[in-house]
């Protein structure tokens, strides 16, 4: 007789040291309740991650995976770059991913993976913020504001304020439906330093979306060039803002290993 407990495989992967529980579920659906989901994602009771990452077959036209991002609190994020490299390799033949920020077409260059992440929104409703702001600088910190399908501020500046101001500002009410923030350093027109504090799960190795976010915003503060370099804790992402309003994000995913749950 088969066992009502089913086991449950995953693969546990990384981008720039932002690390993901991969869960396949295109074969066999798979349900998570948001209490296992925060339990998988904790590092002393479950596997421990920064982010959850759910497969399941592709519901549009034109698209090869559905993917759906949880972050350890269990909340569910529209967008995650460094995640969507890792889906790319999993996946395997350039897939294309179906998100809520849309289809997002991928492409393999040797090592690297480079992600369409769609187009960068600057409205204070797509965000969201709670009222109508500039979002090129917000009454707070002076940040700037983009949506990357999930909410970015990126503020310019010291990047050893992450620890303290990002859990703050994280939860500003500006931000109806919380931020990631960003803390960016302009070393060049062409390069800059990055640290984030992520929405629903704190100071990260490295933030793709962040990435996105902080080099549309500089290109908007006329900080840096269309086509940037990002030096996060955990490596280096190339950044490009193209012409057509989307954003191009290029850099490697990792497997570390295959697992059972029991
Ligand atoms: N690590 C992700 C972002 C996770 C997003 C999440 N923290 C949120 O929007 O709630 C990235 O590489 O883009």
């Amino acid at each position: 007789m088969r066992s009502p407990i089913m086991t449950l495989s995953f693969t546990k992967m990384h981008g720039l040291g932002n690390d993901f529980i991969v869960i396949d579920g295109r074969q066999i659906p798979v349900v998570l309740p948001d209490s296992l989901i925060r339990r998988l994602c904790d590092r002393h009771l479950g596997i421990g991650c920064d982010q959850l990452v759910l497969l399941s077959p592709a519901t549009l036209e034109g698209a090869d995976v559905h993917v759906r991002f949880f972050n350890p609190d269990g909340s569910e994020a529209g967008a995650c770059g460094n995640a969507s490299r890792c889906v790319a390799l999993f996946v395997g033949n350039s897939p294309v991913l179906q998100t809520r920020a849309g289809l997002l077409p991928t492409t393999q260059k040797g090592e690297q993976f480079a992600i369409n992440m769609g187009a960068a929104r600057l409205d204070w409703q797509d965000i969201p913020l709670s009222r109508p702001c500039d979002t090129l600088h917000l009454p707070l910190e002076n940040a700037a504001a983009c949506s990357m399908g999930n909410p970015h501020a990126t503020l310019f500046g010291d990047i050893g304020r992450a620890e303290t101001l990002g859990p703050v500002l994280e939860r500003d009410p500006l931000f109806p439906e919380r931020a990631n923030i960003g803390f960016a350093q302009i070393l060049s027109p062409d390069h800059m330093r990055l640290r984030v504090w992520e929405r629903g799960a704190g100071l990260t190795l490295a933030c793709g979306s962040g990435a996105c976010a902080a080099v549309v915003n500089a290109v908007r503060r006329g900080l840096t060039e269309r086509t940037c370099t990002v030096t996060m804790d955990g490596g280096d992402l190339t950044i490009t803002w193209q012409e057509d309003g989307t954003v191009l994000m290029t850099g490697p995913a990792t497997t570390v290993f295959h697992g059972t749950l029991a």
